[in-house]
């Protein structure tokens, strides 16, 4: 394989960098990161940052980004303490250190090289069980990209369906896997990235092979090169209208794989490839190295991504699928100013940052962007993952809408939001109800196609049966290994009536994500007059204490005073914003 072997593609970051690094960065207002953050950040420095080819190479101080015009419009979410520091443009995010040292077995900077055999790897079972004749079918060309797990070359195929057509291959050195856990990754990257088939947007997976030195996967071969690439090219922003093009190319891979219960937990410009050259080329995700599968009601605790782009809830070791959407408002926000929202010299700089501050959208190009594309992003990258935004929903949401075709794909938290509604009590009901009433056309048109999707019946209603069938409509043979369809038929067993839209909008309404929303003190007000009217009643303690799910322990009377009217002993506004969170509430601490 003379012809595809490493080359030393990436270049350390400017000294500069370095030198803040060891000195640290300030986040103006940050407190202490959550135990999992903190030990991740532990160690002090940063890895050496590798530099991409179209990095503008900055002999200069942090200071005189300033002038570059790929930083014109830069915002800093570190200088929110009074200091200005523009960020450097988006160049390869790092992995997160430990989430490497989990998989090398020690704390390693980047690019230190993995020990080959030693104490680490004894006993590690390296076969796959893979096709052992990779040669005798490919013959390998020229390296096309590499990363820090693999390196991935053209190849021309020497028989077989693809016969005299080129393909990638990515090989994972065995050499590199010096753990059972690393060795799991790269099992579950070729059971996740074959079994996911049928979306434009995905890598098509063709074949795995394994020798005694390497794992191979065979793919299309994309030739159009890395998104970050084009945005670095072209000096770091993209229009609005372009932005859209590659969001809705995302947004509508992810929902696909979000439903199969797949969390891609590596989402970057790096790992989306156009197919070919051309401008109108179509987008593809690829390198399902951290990928997992995930259940609807599971969260996920391993540290894994890349620090730029990580969620908060992953820091913090509980997180599901919103965890790529977070990734995804960072990808938005890069596409539209240019530059990277949350940005500090070193990996625990980042965490501070995407833990506590707030990204700026006051300065350029901000102020000339539409308030709809803000609102998009703002809803991608809020804190609070149950007040983010699903990838079916940013599809829905009017920044892509009201100028992009878009078919929206059928969303997995209407059934996590309708199982909490049949299981709640009827004045809970009522009272999601009222909220429902209040929703705007725009709010309304996602849960419309929803509906639609879940296949209604010629009077318009469905049954919880639906809920199944629309899933096996959408399934691949991820879907096996996620059990998405075990949870999917949790709830299909519970015993409900037909609903119709209007019940059915009560019930698949976030409560949470409508929380998000500047509107949010008017839909409840209204609601709660609706409420009022139509819904509330005299309330017993014991009653209200049962379905807000207080123990024994509490004090009922002191706790909810507030939520009782004294007047009549109806439930108070207070009460009534209680009533619509439910006792999943009190399980989960707020963000
Ligand atoms: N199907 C493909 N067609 C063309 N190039 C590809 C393809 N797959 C991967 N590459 C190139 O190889 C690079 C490395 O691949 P990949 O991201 O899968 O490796 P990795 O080692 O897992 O990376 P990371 O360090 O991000 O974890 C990609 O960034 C891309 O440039
Ligand atoms: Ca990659
Ligand atoms: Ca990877």
């Amino acid at each position: 394989m003379g012809l595809c072997h490493g080359k030393p593609s990436q270049i350390p970051e400017p000294e500069a960098e370095e030198a803040a690094a060891a000195a640290g960065v300030a986040v103006a207002g940050a407190a202490s990161p959550g135990p999992a953050a903190a030990a991740a950040a532990a160690k002090p420095g940063t890895p050496k940052q590798p530099k991409f080819p179209f990095y503008l190479p900055s002999p200069l101080p942090a200071s005189s980004y300033k002038s570059s015009p790929a930083n014109s419009s830069v915002a800093s979410t570190p200088a929110r303490g009074g200091l200005k520091r523009p960020f450097p443009p988006p160049s390869p995010a790092k992995h997160i250190r430990a989430l490497l040292a989990r998989r090398h077995g020690s704390v390693k900077p980047n690019e230190a090289p993995i020990p080959e055999g030693g104490e680490a790897e004894v006993g590690l079972d390296k076969g796959f069980g893979f096709s052992k004749h990779f040669f005798a079918k490919y013959e390998l060309g020229d390296e096309v990209g590499r990363g820090h797990f693999g390196y991935t070359c053209s190849a021309k195929a020497k028989k077989g369906d693809h016969k005299g057509h080129d393909v990638a291959v990515k090989v994972i050195p065995k050499a590199k896997m010096t753990t059972a856990i690393a060795i799991e990754d790269v099992r579950r990257e070729v059971r996740i990235l074959s079994s996911l088939t049928g979306h434009s947007n995905l890598v098509q997976f063709y074949d795995a092979f394994e020798d005694e030195d390497n794992v191979y996967i065979v793919m299309e071969l994309c030739k159009g090169g890395e998104l970050l690439d084009r945005i670095l090219a072209r000096g770091g922003k993209y229009s609005e209208e372009d932005a859209k093009v590659v969001m809705v190319q995302i947004l509508s891979v992810v929902s696909f794989c979000h439903l199969q219960g797949v969390v891609h937990r590596d989402l970057k410009p790096e790992n989306f490839l156009f197919t070919s050259k051309d401008e109108n080329s179509a987008l593809k995700v690829i390198d399902f190295g951290l990928s997992d599968f995930v259940k609807p009601d599971e969260r996920l605790n391993d540290i894994v991504g890349s620090a730029y782009y990580v969620a908060p809830e992953v820091l913090h070791r509980s997180y599901g699928t919103e965890a790529d959407m977070w990734s995804i408002g960072v990808i938005a926000y890069i596409l539209l100013c240019g530059s990277r929202p949350f940005w500090a010299r070193t990996e625990s700089g980042i965490f501070r940052a995407v833990l506590k501050a707030e990204p700026s959208f006051d300065e350029a190009p901000w102020p000339t962007l539409t308030a709809e594309a803000k609102d998009f992003v703002k809803r991608l990258l809020n804190k609070d993952y149950r007040k983010r935004m699903t990838a079916a929903q940013a599809l829905s949401h009017p920044w892509i809408r009201n100028s992009q075709q878009v078919k929206i794909p059928l969303d997995m938290i209407i059934y996590k939001l309708m199982r909490a509604y049949i299981s709640s009590s009827s004045l809970r009901k009522s009272a999601l109800r009222a909220l429902a009433k209040t929703l705007t056309a725009n709010q309304l048109f996602y849960l419309r196609e929803q509906f639609e999707l879940l296949g209604p019946n010629k009077n318009g209603y469905i049954s919880l049966q639906n809920l199944k069938t629309a899933l096996v409509k959408n399934s691949t043979d991820a879907m096996k290994d996620s059990r998405v369809i075990d949870f999917v038929n949790t709830v299909c067993t519970l015993q409900y009536r037909k609903l119709d839209f209007e019940e059915f909008a009560a019930s698949a309404v976030s409560v949470y994500q409508m929380e998000a929303l500047e509107t949010w003190e008017q839909h409840a007000r209204r609601a709660y007059e609706l409420f009022d009217k139509e819904g509330n009643r005299p309330i017993v303690i014991e009653e209200l204490a049962s379905e807000l799910g207080l123990g024994p322990s509490v004090p009922l009377h002191v706790v909810l005073q507030d939520w009782i009217r004294h007047a009549d002993g109806k439930l108070s506004f207070l009460g009534f914003i209680k009533l619509l969170h439910g006792v999943s509430s009190r399980s989960i601490p707020k963000a």
